[in-house]
């Protein structure tokens, strides 16, 4: 990034490769929260990774380069939203954001799961938008017990979708969420 004179905005050249690779930058940038958000849990917080720029593109590049034919992608409620615009707009297709329970008006389809630290729901809307038929790539800031990327899997095969892959930035192999999705493809970027 170049700067000018103090008091102008910086000058972002789209096309220069940052070379730093997205497992350089998990690395380099990645959160480790011990016992949050409860004992026990230590929790991999990538909100660094996305708020650098080099870090923030390489991770990009990386889904881009591993989300195969689709024709529209579906983002995990919260920090999965940050990374299907991005995907989304590099590929050409539009964006799902599949929410937590209770931040869509009604009628919505829904799913239950259980994660590392508690249950939760996920819903997607049940009008405006057909899913029959459709390819969505869903992507993910982190694959931990896979109760997630499950469920979101299951909630839009529900409405009509086909869901040929995720894709994850980070993979807690520890947790063993691959065997979770039951043998649907996950793609990684990184695993720890
Ligand atoms: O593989 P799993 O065990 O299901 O866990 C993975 C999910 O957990 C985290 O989200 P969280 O539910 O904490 O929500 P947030 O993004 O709103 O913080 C992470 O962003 C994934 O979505
Ligand atoms: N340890 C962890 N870090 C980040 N997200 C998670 N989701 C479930 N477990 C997680």
């Amino acid at each position: 990034m170049e700067h000018g004179p103090v008091g102008t905005p910086a000058v972002i050249d789209p096309a220069r490769p940052t070379g730093e690779s997205a497992g350089a930058a998990v690395e380099r940038l990645t959160r480790w929260c011990d016992d949050f958000p409860v004992s026990g849990v230590r929790f991999a917080d990538l909100t660094p990774v996305f708020a650098d720029a080099a870090g923030y593109r390489s991770v990009l590049d990386g889904l881009v380069a591993v989300a195969g034919d689709v024709d529209l992608v579906a983002g995990l409620d919260a920090r999965g939203f940050l990374l299907a615009g991005g995907v989304a707009l590099r590929l050409g297709t539009g964006v799902l954001a599949v929410r937590k329970a209770g931040k869509l008006p009604p009628p919505v389809h829904g799913r239950e799961y259980v994660l590392e630290y508690g249950t939760a729901r996920l819903e997607i809307p049940a009008a405006g938008i057909d899913l029959t038929g459709r390819r969505i790539l869903l992507v993910d800031d982190v694959l931990a017990t896979g109760g997630t990327l499950r469920a979101a899997t299951e909630l839009l095969e529900s409405a009509g979708a086909v869901v040929p892959a995720a894709a994850v930035v980070l993979e807690i192999v520890a947790l063993a969420g691959r065997a979770a999705l039951g043998g649907r493809p996950c793609h990684s970027l990184v695993q720890v």
